[in-house]
């Protein structure tokens, strides 16, 4: 076979690997058909030409729009194999990549846009906010846009509150979200009411896993109205916990400044006799930053999170590798994740009926748990020896701080994203980055899909190996 390669370079050698009449060959590629409000309005028209044809900032070039052929690839990382060969993974998913478009659905005077923020804290949410007032000010000349305070249930109990970019032009400096959260309190026909009451004809909803499937349910109901209303949710999530995208914004932030908590639980710990620093983070369900907080740290010695079990009596269990560690070092670091051991905290009945208003699992402590069971723990089996357990629970320390940087810069693209999207008339939409480029989601498959640690993959195994803790298998 011909090649153009020098003999010896890695791409002849990938070359000769396989037989030489055979191509390569990828999985077929399904793309995720994007909801569009021209599917259920059969008389839409584009209201015309994206007005950044006009805007003195923007010289859009052959290639400045995105089209509906452009598109990001769920993997990029893949097997190839000879043709014929079933390959790594089996089928690739595209989806549509985020970007201004040629023509928009909204004629921006008549535009009325409603943001609203749900769910628990995460740094970054009025970042988001404010990007979205501003990108629909200065890119689509959009003057209509509302606030809805206090999460869902401000659709239909409180005036909305009109924004503007002067009003919101600090406020990527503050943490929380200044409109307001809560959780519970959806009413699906008040909020959708709410919404056609008001005249909303955008809807942009930042929350996490729990919203998104509320999101969804509002989409639907406004195609089931057929109404010229497009809706999208930007996933907000400082647990990680929400599929498809690479992360959300306020993950970053949240990993620095579990630094500080760790950092401090290794100070007093070291500086104790026989001392154990224990942190809690966040994390209901998934361990994303525990993991990435004992792998940037480099102090910590056991990690625990909900996607593993652990125990604490035994050979192999908790109490006898910190012995171990003790033994050798002094000291010894413990970061745990709300979410994990939650099945080995006795509780009430009462305790493990308890949900909060969004129906969301009430966890017991698991870091107090544990605090009490080391200090049984030494008190039995080495009662005239000094031992001390400081725990630091950072929870809302963390979650309550602005953006940093980073953070910042994608709260602008996926707020700048998202108008894009909906000015072009797609809704029942997420934006997110998917291996590093923006792309529209539709919501139903966000909703669904988990974010779980994978203990399966090289990660795993990398903090196993940074804290030779044990693998808590029982043998
Ligand atoms: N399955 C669902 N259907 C409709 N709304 C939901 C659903 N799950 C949660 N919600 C609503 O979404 C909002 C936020 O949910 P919550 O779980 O508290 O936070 P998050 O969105 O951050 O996960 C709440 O108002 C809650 O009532
Ligand atoms: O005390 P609150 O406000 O109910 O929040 C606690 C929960 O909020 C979180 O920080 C974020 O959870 P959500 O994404 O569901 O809002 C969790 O880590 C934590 O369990
Ligand atoms: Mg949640």
């Amino acid at each position: 076979m011909a090649t153009d390669h020098p003999a010896g370079s890695a791409t002849q050698q990938l070359n000769d690997h396989f037989d030489d009449h055979q191509p390569f060959s990828l999985s077929p590629i399904t793309l995720q058909k994007l909801p569009h409000l021209s599917e259920y309005l059969q008389d839409l028209q584009p209201a015309g030409p994206n007005p950044l044809d006009r805007n003195p900032f923007f010289y859009p070039s052959d290639g400045f729009y995105i089209t509906s052929s452009d598109v990001v690839l769920r993997h990029t990382v893949c097997r190839l194999s000879p043709s014929g060969a079933p390959d790594y993974p089996f089928h690739h998913v595209a989806y549509i990549r985020a970007g201004p478009r040629k023509n928009i659905f909204f004629d921006p005077s008549t535009t009325r846009a409603a943001i609203v923020t749900c769910g628990g804290l995460c740094p970054g949410m009025n970042t988001v906010i404010r990007e979205l007032v501003v990108g629909l000010w200065d890119l689509y000349g959009v003057r209509q846009i509302f606030g809805i305070k206090a999460g869902y249930r401000g659709f239909y109990s409180t005036p909305p509150v009109e924004l503007s970019p002067k009003m919101v032009h600090n406020w990527h400096m503050r943490g929380g979200t200044v409109l307001g959260t809560s959780r519970g309190g959806f009413d699906l026909k008040k909020i959708v009411d709410a919404i056609q009451n008001h005249g909303f004809n955008q809807v942009y909803i930042i929350g996490g896993d729990g919203t998104m499937r509320g999101a969804v349910k509002i989409f639907e109901e406004v195609q089931r109205r057929k109404l010229r209303i497009g809706v999208t949710g930007i996933p907000k999530t400082v647990d990680n916990d929400v599929g498809i995208i690479d992360r959300s914004f306020g993950f970053q932030t949240a990993v620095e400044m579990a630094q500080q908590a760790i950092h401090a639980a290794h100070v007093e710990a070291e500086s104790a006799v026989n001392g154990i620093g224990l942190v809690k983070l966040m994390g209901r369900s998934t361990g994303h930053i525990t993991l990435h907080a004992t792998l940037s740290s480099r102090d910590v010695d056991c990690c625990l999170i909900p996607e593993t079990e652990f125990y604490l009596e035994g050979k192999g269990g908790l109490f006898e590798f910190l012995e171990q560690r003790l033994k050798e070092r002094g000291h010894a670091v413990v970061v745990v994740a709300e979410g994990a051991g939650q099945d080995l905290i006795p509780r009430t009945k009462a305790q493990e009926e308890e949900r909060d208003e969004s129906g969301n699992r009430v966890f017991l402590d698991v870091g107090a748990w544990l605090k009490s069971e080391l200090k049984k723990w030494w008190d039995r089996d080495h009662p005239n020896e000094l031992f001390t357990v400081k725990y630091i629970d950072p929870t809302y320390m963390i979650r309550a701080v602005p953006a940093n940087a980073t953070d910042n810069l994608y709260c602008t693209l996926v707020a700048h994203s998202a108008i894009h999207g909906v000015m072009a008339g797609h809704t029942g939409f997420v934006t997110g980055p998917i291996n590093g480029n923006h792309a529209y989601i539709p919501l139903i498959d966000v909703a669904q899909a988990k974010n779980a640690v994978s203990t399966k993959d090289h990660k795993w195994e990398w903090v196993r190996s940074v804290t030779n803790q044990p693998d808590f298998v029982k043998s």
